[in-house]
C-alpha cells in the first residue's frame, strides 16, 4: 500500500511546488514563500528515496509469498495424490480426469494469486489516490469518474473471466498433448521413425485454431458493453477537462489545480486496472481443483480404501489367501475376477502365466493392495487384507512391475529407493552393492564414471543412459533392496523381458538363492522363466485354470503345455534359421 501512496504524494508535492514557485522567484530565498520551497523539495526527495526503499521490500515479501503459496499448493496436491493408498485417483475414469487436472493445475504457477494480489490493491490504491486528488479540486467530477471507471474495470474482469475458463477445456489440454508429443525426448525416436512430425504440426494447428475461434466467440460477448462505457469514459474525461479549462481561464482554478486534476484523471484509470484481476483469477482457480482433488481422495479412502491397523511386520508365515475375490475396475464395466480361489502358501515360488489382458498384474495389484475386491477376501495368515495397516502391508511386499521408474537419479537412489529408510545410513552402499551382486547388476555399477554417484539419465549432466535390460537389471537390485530391507514376499512382474539370454539364465541359476525363504510370486510370457518356479498357475477368464509344476502341467497336456511348445517350437525354429 505504501508502494501505491507515494506516487499520489508525489504529484501533489510537485502541484504544490508549482503553485509556490512563481511567488518565491519574485520574492526571493529569504522571503516567506521561498523558505516554503526547501521543505517542499526535501518532501519530494523524501517520496524518491522511500518509493526506491518500499519497491525493494515489496518485492522481497512477494517473493516469499509467491514460494510459500506455491509450495502449500503443489504440496497440497501431492499430498492427495499420494495419500490415497490405491490406484483409483489414477485410474477410475471419474477420479483420474480430476487428478490430472489437480496436477496439471499446481503446476501452473498458483503463486499468479499472490502476484496478482500484491500488484492489485497497489495499483487500486494508486487509483483511490488518484480520485483523492480529484476529489480536492472537483468531488463530483471525482464521484463521476470514480463510477464510471468501476463499471469499466468490472465489465473487464467479467471478459478475461470468459476467457480464462478456457484454460480448463478439454481442447486446450489436448492442444498441449499433441505439443508435448512431439517434444518429450523418450517419444522422440518414435516420432522421427513414424515421421509424425507433419501430422502432429498439422493437429496442433487445428487443435489451436479451434481454440482461437471459441476464444473469440466468447470475448465477442463482452465487446458491446465494453464499448459503451469507454465511449462514456471519454465523455466525462472530455467534460471534466472541459469545465476545469474554462475555471482557470475565468481565475478559478489555479494553474497547480489544473495540473493535480489532470494528474489525477490519467491516475484515475488505475481504477479499472485488471492485471492484478487476470492474475488472481488465474492463481485462485487453482484452489478449488486442489479442493475438490482432497475431497474425492477423502470421500474414496472412507467408502473404498482399507484402513486396517494390525501389523505385516514378517508376514506371510503362512499363506497368503484370495477367497472368492470379485475385482472389475471402477467404471470399466468389466469384471476381471469373478469369485476367484487361490492360496499361496508362505516360503514358495508362484509362477503365473496368461493370454494377455487375462488379469496377471491385476492379481498382483490386489496382492499388494493397490486394488480391493469388490467383494470376497484376500487373506495374509487369515487376517483380511482391509484388517492390515497399508503402510506395514507395503513393506513385507517387495515389487516390480512390467512398467518400473526409470529414475533419473544416481544409481545409488535408484537401487536404494528399494528401502528408502536406509538411504543415508553409514552402510547403504555395501547393501546396494549386495542387491546389485544377486540382481546381475554389479559389473554394470562397476563400469558407471562416478560409481553409485553417478546420475542414470543422459539428459543431465555427467549423466549416463542404460540400456533396456540394464535398466531391468537395476529394478531388480531396487526390488532385492526391499528384500533386504524385511519384505517377505517378492513379486516380479516380467523380471527378464528384457533381458537377454544369457543375463536371464544368469539371474534364474541364483533364483532359489534369490527367493529363498520368500514367498515369491513371478509372471512372465517367457516359460524359461516362470518354469523355475515351484508351482505355476494359468490365468484365463478370471479363473485358474491350472495349477501345478512345469512337469505336471507339461505331462497334463492342456493350455500351459501347448503355450509351452509353440514357444518352444518358436525359439528351437529361430535358432535353426539363425544357424542356417
Ligand atoms: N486401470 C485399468 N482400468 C480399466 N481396465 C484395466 C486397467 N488395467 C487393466 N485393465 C483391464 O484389465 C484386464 C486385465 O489387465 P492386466 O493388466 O491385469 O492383464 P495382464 O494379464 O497382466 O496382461 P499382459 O499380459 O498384457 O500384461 C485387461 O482387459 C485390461 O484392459
Amino acid at each position: 500500500m505504501a508502494t501505491a501512496a507515494w506516487p499520489a504524494i508525489f504529484a501533489a508535492l510537485v502541484a504544490h511546488l508549482i503553485t509556490i514557485l512563481p511567488a518565491a522567484a519574485v520574492s526571493g530565498s529569504h522571503s516567506g514563500a521561498g523558505a516554503d520551497v526547501l521543505p517542499v523539495l526535501s518532501g519530494i526527495a523524501f517520496v524518491l528515496v522511500a518509493q526506491e526503499v518500499t519497491r525493494a521490500a515489496y518485492e522481497v515479501v512477494r517473493w516469499e509469498l509467491y514460494r510459500r503459496y506455491e509450495e502449500h499448493l503443489v504440496g497440497r496436491v501431492i499430498r492427495a495424490a499420494l495419500g490415497a493408498s490405491t490406484l483409483d485417483v489414477f485410474e477410475r475414469p471419474d477420479l483420474a480426469a480430476k487428478t490430472d487436472r489437480a496436477v496439471r493445475v499446481a503446476g501452473l504457477e498458483p503463486g499468479d494469486l499472490v502476484d496478482g494480489l500484491t500488484m492489485k490493491w497497489p495499483l487500486q490504491a494508486q487509483g483511490i489516490a488518484a480520485a483523492v486528488l480529484v476529489g480536492t479540486v472537483s468531488l463530483p467530477a471525482a464521484a463521476i469518474l470514480s463510477l464510471v471507471w468501476i463499471l469499466v474495470g468490472n465489465r473487464l474482469q467479467a471478459n478475461m473471466r470468459r476467457s480464462d475458463q478456457f484454460t480448463w477445456e478439454d481442447s486446450v489440454h489436448a492442444a498441449s498433448y499433441t505439443h508435448r508429443i512431439g517434444l518429450r525426448p523418450e517419444w522422440a525416436k518414435e516420432v522421427r521413425i513414424f515421421a509424425l512430425v507433419g501430422w502432429l504440426s498439422d493437429r496442433y494447428g487445428r487443435q489451436t485454431a479451434r481454440i482461437l475461434t471459441q476464444l473469440a466467440d466468447a470475448r465477442k460477448v463482452g465487446q458491446r458493453p465494453l464499448a459503451v462505457l469507454l465511449t462514456l469514459i471519454v465523455v466525462a474525461n472530455a467534460v471534466v477537462v472541459a469545465l476545469a479549462i474554462r475555471a482557470a481561464l475565468n481565475g478559478n482554478l489555479g494553474v497547480g489545480a489544473v495540473l493535480l486534476l489532470l494528474q489525477g484523471m490519467l491516475g484515475m484509470s488505475l481504477l479499472a486496472d485488471q492485471t492484478g484481476d487476470d492474475l488472481i483469477e488465474y492463481g485462485a482457480s487453482r484452489v478449488p481443483v486442489v479442493l475438490e482433488l482432497e475431497h474425492l481422495v477423502a470421500n474414496q479412502s472412507a467408502t473404498a480404501t482399507p484402513c486396517g491397523t494390525g501389523g505385516a511386520s514378517g508376514r506371510p508365515r503362512e499363506s497368503i489367501v484370495f477367497e472368492d475375490v470379485t475385482f472389475g475396475y471402477p467404471g470399466a464395466g468389466k469384471v476381471i475376477f469373478d469369485r476367484l480361489n487361490l492360496e499361496i502358501r508362505a516360503g514358495t515360488s508362484l509362477g503365473i502365466v496368461g493370454l494377455n489382458g487375462a488379469g496377471k498384474t491385476t492379481l498382483i495389484k490386489l496382492l499388494t493392495g493397490l486394488e480391493v475386491p469388490q467383494s470376497g477376501r484376500i487373506l495374509v495368515d487369515g487376517t483380511d487384507l482391509r484388517e492390515i495397516d497399508q503402510e506395514s502391508w507395503r513393506k513385507s511386499v517387495a515389487a516390480i512391475f512390467q512398467d518400473f521408474v526409470r529414475y533419473e537419479m544416481s544409481a545409488r537412489d535408484n537401487i536404494g529407493l528399494g528401502a528408502v529408510e536406509q538411504l543415508g545410513t553409514a552402510d547403504i552402499d555395501q547393501e546396494i552393492e549386495r542387491s546389485a551382486t544377486r540382481a546381475g547388476a554389479s559389473s554394470l555399477l562397476g563400469g558407471l564414471r562416478h560409481g553409485l554417484d553417478t546420475t542414470l539419465s543422459s539428459r543431465l549432466e555427467d549423466g549416463v543412459d542404460l540400456s533396456g535390460g540394464q535398466w531391468q537389471r537395476v529394478a531388480l537390485a531396487r526390488a532385492l533392496m526391499a528384500v533386504q530391507g524385511g519384505a517377505r514376499v517378492l513379486v516380479l512382474d516380467e523380471p527378464t523381458a528384457q533381458l537377454d539370454v544369457r543375463a536371464e539364465a544368469d539371474i534364474y541359476n541364483n533364483f532359489l538363492e534369490l527367493t529363498a525363504g520368500l514367498t515369491s510370486v513371478v509372471i512372465s510370457h517367457r516359460f524359461s522363466t516362470i518354469r523355475r518356479s515351484s508351482r505355476i498357475i494359468v490365468l484365463d477368464g478370471g479363473q485358474v485354470v491350472e495349477d501345478g509344476s512345469h512337469e505336471q502341467l507339461l505331462a497334463a497336456g492342456e493350455v500351459y503345455a501347448r503355450m509351452f511348445r509353440k514357444q518352444a517350437l518358436r525359439f528351437t525354429s529361430s535358432t535353426r534359421g539363425g544357424n542356417r
